[in-house]
């Protein structure tokens, strides 16, 4: 199973020229803001078509985008979770589908929550339950943007080592700015300037691509 790509996207003043691969297992995407890595993955995802270039999905029958969600403050957290199920498409769910998003839920932490209205969620709880839902949808592949953004240290690594178990047999790729979480998946893609100028295993990357913020004065 992988996506290979080779794609080219004009927005505004910005462009993507990106081509690579993804593969099977956990990559995690990194680079600076702006940098394109939103627009590969909803290219990606088939949400946004590519102004020229190709994707192809080898052993690929299901995708799914989630970054930003926006959930009504008194749905609960098991709506959110079981909208996952239907992809975010609004259709009716099963006793099943309950059932499925209730270990999901469990998975990521969030078992706990299920009943708790959006609303009244920490921006943490809030960022793990759309991973549950994420999650939830079973894609093939699954590009999830900044899943890690309102999360603790020690949480961002348990839900890395997660999403790395999950993404056996898938592709579950991830952007992130947390560059402290690359250990525990399985590629890194380092994109800049809208394309893609590294690609590999963690324990191999480019230090020139892992340089630390300016600290302040
Ligand atoms: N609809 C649009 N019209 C014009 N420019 C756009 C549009 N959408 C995105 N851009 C620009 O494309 C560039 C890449 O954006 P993108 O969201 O892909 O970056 P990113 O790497 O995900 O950044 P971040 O880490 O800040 O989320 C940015 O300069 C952004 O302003």
């Amino acid at each position: 199973m992988y996506v290979a790509f080779d794609v080219e996207k004009r927005l505004g003043e910005f462009r993507l020229s990106a081509r690579g691969e993804l593969r099977e297992g956990a990559t995690c995407v990194v680079g600076p803001n702006g940098a394109g890595k939103t627009t590969l993955f909803k290219i990606l995802a088939g949400i946004l078509k590519p102004d020229k270039g190709r994707v192809e999905y080898v052993g690929v029958k299901s995708r799914a985008y989630v970054g930003d969600l926006y959930a009504p403050p008194d749905s609960t957290v098991m709506d959110v979770v079981l909208a996952g199920r239907t992809r975010f498409g609004g259709k009716p769910v099963g006793r099943e589908d309950a059932a499925a998003a209730a270990r999901f839920a469990e998975l990521v932490g969030v078992g706990a929550l299920l009943q708790r209205r959006w609303g009244t969620l920490s921006g943490g709880q809030r960022q793990l339950a759309v991973v549950a839902a994420a999650l939830a949808t079973e894609a093939d592949l699954l590009l999830l943007d900044e899943p890690m953004a309102n999360l603790h240290g020690d949480r961002r690594a348990e839900l890395a080592e997660l999403l790395k178990r999950e993404a056996r047999g898938k592709i579950i790729a991830y952007t992130t700015h947390h560059l402290d979480v690359l250990p525990c998946c399985d590629y890194v893609m380092v994109i800049e300037d809208g394309e893609v100028k590294w690609a590999g295993p963690p324990s191999q990357i480019d230090p020139a691509h892992l340089t630390r913020p300016k600290a302040c004065r």
